[in-house]
């Protein structure tokens, strides 16, 4: 008997059947695996059903994946996950896919990619063949690689001629400069995670100093003073255009989805604390042309944010609509009373500890009629949720929306990026995403009251808020 299997099996052809259906009636496709990324073709997700179908096929093929294949050769592979990372670090680093696109044509002999990338031919062959194995890259005849639908994603859209330059992800939407740091340091801050957990010197710290990226530096350099060293500036630069991406991610304006922003008035003050370039306030500003914002950061990110706001949207600056301001989160806050107090990717880059403090000063400069807004990962349990008392807050119902069995009812893989994202703040940070009920907890502990969740369509940023107790 296969029952399980036959299950599995019978999930993701369901799915599959409810993919077709939807993109019959809209006149849309699946885009091919074996053609270069088109954003256009993202297009059938939208269609009603696809994004469950999707999700369970991704979820049910990944567990049919792990029943099937021989147990010692699964755990093997997932023992050597890192190959997958520093590979795709060599073909992005050596501009692979952008070498292929230039030449044009079906594709490129290794020896003429090797040559412009300056890099050994019989090594590279053997990493582009690992990726094309992987679905990144496709090898179309011997030794002769082309783009697909992946591996064009490593491209960052400028000419190989332009991509020495310090600033080269300057107007681009950022996937390619997370990527970088990701391959960068974050993999190396990884790979010493086991070292800094056993250490009895930095196992039950909550300091940043004491996280894995601090063990592989060698020093109790938080990652945030590292950027600010005069040779990190090509990183920090990378870090800021890169943040953008999760903007790009959600098509569409999604984070006017949630609160209100439209109905906020020139009366209204958005302070964006911890706001980097001001990204995830700029649709609010577009959508908006009366609410005020001030963007807060530290001081060395402050002149790269009105540079990028000269170019998106200079009115906004001219005006004094848009200001920004040099500023820490952990000193006392200078804006009293705004409409909002905006934190958004804050949290999750700090222990439980440095919440507290960063909640409580904003606590003490709220006005009754401030609203707190957070958007960061939601983390679900991998069981079943028993559901405390957030399960009662409005909005987390329709957050809260279980597989079917026999898939985890996390949706397994289809939901495995907050997990990746969650260890990557343990890495770099020694921080972390967080559930709701813990988040509501520290929330409370610093005089804020959780009232509503708005879902994020994409799941990848809900926005929670808060009113003062
Ligand atoms: C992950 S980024 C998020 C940026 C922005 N909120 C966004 O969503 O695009 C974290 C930001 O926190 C800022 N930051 C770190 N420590 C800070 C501090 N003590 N005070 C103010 N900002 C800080 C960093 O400079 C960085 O811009």
């Amino acid at each position: 008997m296969a029952a399980r299997v036959l299950q599995l099996a019978k999930l993701i052809s369901d799915s599959a059947a409810t993919i077709d259906k939807a993109c019959t009636e809209n006149g849309t496709s699946v885009p091919d695996l074996d053609a270069p990324f088109d954003p256009r073709g993202e297009m059938f997700r939208s269609h009603a059903g696809v994004s469950v179908a999707v999700n369970t096929a991704i979820s049910a093929a990944n567990q049919l994946l792990a029943t099937l294949r021989p147990a010692p050769s699964s755990i093997l592979q997932t023992s050597s996950g890192f190959v997958h990372s520093t590979s795709l670090r060599v073909a992005f680093e050596a501009n692979v896919s952008t070498i292929i696109k230039e030449a044009g044509g079906d594709g490129l002999h290794v020896d003429e990619i090797a040559a412009k990338a300056k890099i050994d031919p019989k090594k590279l062959v053997r990493i582009l063949r690992f990726l094309a194995t992987h679905h990144v890259f496709l090898e179309t005849q011997p030794d002769v690689f082309a783009n697909n639908r992946l591996s064009s994603l490593l491209d960052i859209g400028k000419p190989l001629s332009e991509l020495h330059s310090v600033n080269k992800f300057e107007g681009t939407s950022g996937l390619q400069a997370l990527l970088a740091r990701i391959l960068d340091e974050s993999a190396k801050a990884r790979s010493y995670t086991w070292e800094t957990l056993h250490d009895p010197k930095s196992a039950f710290s909550e300091e940043p100093g004491d996280s894995p990226f601090c063990t592989f530096i060698g020093k109790r350099e938080p990652y945030w003073d590292w950027l600010e060293e005069p040779e990190q500036a090509p990183q920090l630069a990378a870090l800021g255009v890169g943040m953008g991406v999760m903007d790009s991610m959600l098509a569409g304006g999604a984070i006017l989805k949630g609160f209100d922003f439209k109905s906020l008035t020139e009366n209204d003050l958005i302070v964006d604390v911890g706001g980097g370039v001001g990204n995830a306030v700029l649709p609010i500003a577009q959508a908006n042309p009366s609410v005020r914002i001030i963007v807060q950061d530290r001081a060395a990110v402050i002149e790269d944010g009105i540079q990028h706001w000269k170019q998106k949207l200079p009115a906004a600056l001219d005006s004094g609509r848009v200001t920004f301001q040099p500023s820490d989160f952990f000193a006392p806050q200078s804006v009293k009373g705004p409409s909002v107090f905006f934190v958004r990717h804050i949290l999750h880059n700090w222990s439980d500890k440095y919440v507290g403090q960063i909640l409580s000063n904003l606590r003490a400069a709220a006005s009754p009629h401030t609203k707190l807004l957070i958007m960061d990962s939601i983390m679900h349990y991998v069981c079943r949720d028993p559901a405390g008392e957030e399960g009662t807050v409005p909005g987390w119902e329709s957050m809260r929306n279980d597989a079917p069995p026999p898939l985890l009812p996390n949706w397994g893989m289809a939901g495995a990026q907050t997990y990746a994202s969650d260890l990557q703040m343990m890495a770099m940070h020694n921080a972390q995403e967080r559930t709701l009920l813990h988040l509501s907890k520290l929330l409370k502990g610093a005089g804020w009251r959780l009232i509503r969740v708005h879902p994020d369509p994409s799941h990848l940023n809900p926005q929670v808020e808060a009113v003062p107790i």
